[in-house]
């Protein structure tokens, strides 16, 4: 078993995450409709060119009119999402779903060329759809995702109107909404809340850190759905915890330094947590997968035996097996699934077996019949 102090086998561990660390940091911008993503995309990239750390970024939105800043891969290059619309007979929100479906399909191409410019990019930004569920539920979404995931340092960074979050009954919906991507995606996440030019975000920091203060604003407001509000913020308290909140302004820039600090600590959070964990889950699927091939073979190797003592037993039988097997039975439908040497060399047999007594047996049946028809 390899220990920490054997340094050969430590430099073994440790090389995917040096790879991965040698790569740009993907930042995936999310967040609810008009919470600011473009704006923030736009003023994040125009502070870092700034700082000579020119970012790669990638514009997700198939259906904005204009990107206000310089894109490095544009989805609207490559999918069409008005064409979309009319070919598969979609309304606005199908429409983007398929396209980025679509343009999923090709992501191995970005990831190409986001490893290309490695050498001489430290951040990748993805704009994503203002219907955010559209990234977040849906298929491409996840393949994006854990792609990133995978093989780059990614951080989601959930964009929120901090002007629309002085209601608790908002704020209460953005957290949960925002919970809820966390379980879903398990990568680092920043919360930043933007548009403090117009509010600051001190209120929500308060309510984040002390239930009672939370309490005490959901008080003021006497809708039904602060009661719900009430009850699931003792729930979220956990969450907060866990999670790095950080106010911006998309359009003065106030906050961008505290904001490349979170990301430097959520790099590190998807080092040492993100990680190890990715990496052991992808060993229990590979040891599954091993258990499963295991048990098909043995599967395989019982039925096998069975037909050949079957086969000893009555050579009537064998033939019905053999006309099973030959129209595509069970065990035919085995070796086409896994298809690999042992099983083919099984089927060869298996076949081989079953066509020589089927031969011989018809091979006597039409001469018993010629006798037969001569004597008649
Ligand atoms: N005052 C202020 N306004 C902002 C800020 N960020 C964004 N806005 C405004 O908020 C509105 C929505 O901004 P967008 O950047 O288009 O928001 P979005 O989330 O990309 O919108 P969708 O892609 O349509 O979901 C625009 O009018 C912006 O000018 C900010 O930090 N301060």
């Amino acid at each position: 078993m390899a220990t920490a102090e054997d340094p050969e086998k430590k430099a073994e561990i440790d090389q995917p995450l040096l790879e991965r660390h040698k790569k740009p940091v993907c930042l995936i911008v999310l967040g609810m409709a008009g919470s600011g993503k473009t704006t923030f995309v736009q003023q994040l990239t125009g502070l870092l060119h700034m700082k000579k750390k020119a970012p790669y970024v990638i514009n997700l939105d198939p259906a904005c009119r204009e990107v206000p800043y310089p894109v490095n891969i544009d989805i609207r290059d490559t999918v069409n999402y008005k064409e979309v619309m009319k070919q598969y007979s979609l309304g606005p929100n199908g429409g983007i779903v398929t396209s980025l479906n679509l343009f999923a399909t090709k992501f191995d191409q970005v990831i190409k060329l986001i490893e290309k410019k490695s050498e001489n990019t430290e951040i990748a930004i993805f704009d994503t759809p203002g219907q955010i569920e559209v990234f977040t539920w849906s298929a491409s979404g996840s393949i994006i995702s854990e792609t990133l995931g995978a093989l780059f340092p990614t951080v989601v960074v959930y964009v929120i109107d901090t002007v629309r979050s002085v209601s608790p009954v908002t704020f209460m919906s953005n957290m949960l909404y925002a919970c809820s991507i966390l379980y879903k995606l398990r990568l680092p996440f920043i919360i930043v809340m933007n548009k403090i030019d117009v509010v600051s975000h001190k209120f929500a920091l308060e309510w984040m850190k002390d239930f009672e203060m939370f309490e005490e604003a959901v008080e003021r407001d006497k809708s039904h759905h602060a009661n719900l509000s009430r009850s699931l913020s003792l729930t979220l308290d956990e969450f907060y915890k866990d999670i790095t909140t950080v106010g911006f302004s998309a359009v003065t820039g106030e906050g961008f330094e505290e904001f490349l600090a979170a990301v430097d600590a959520a790099v590190v959070e998807y080092e040492t947590e993100y990680c190890p964990e990715h990496d052991r889950l992808l060993k229990l699927q590979a040891e599954a997968r091993t258990k499963d091939k295991d048990r098909q073979k043995k599967k395989f190797q019982h039925d096998f035996d069975n037909d050949v003592q079957a086969q000893s037993v009555s050579s009537a039988t064998s033939e019905i097996l053999l006309r099973n097997r030959a129209i595509g039975g069970e065990s035919i439908s085995l070796f086409l699934i896994t298809d690999n040497d042992f099983w083919q060399t099984k089927k060869t047999e298996l076949v081989r077996n079953h066509s020589t007594t089927f031969w011989k047996n018809r091979r006597r049946s039409n001469s018993r019949n010629r006798i037969n028809l001569r004597k008649s």
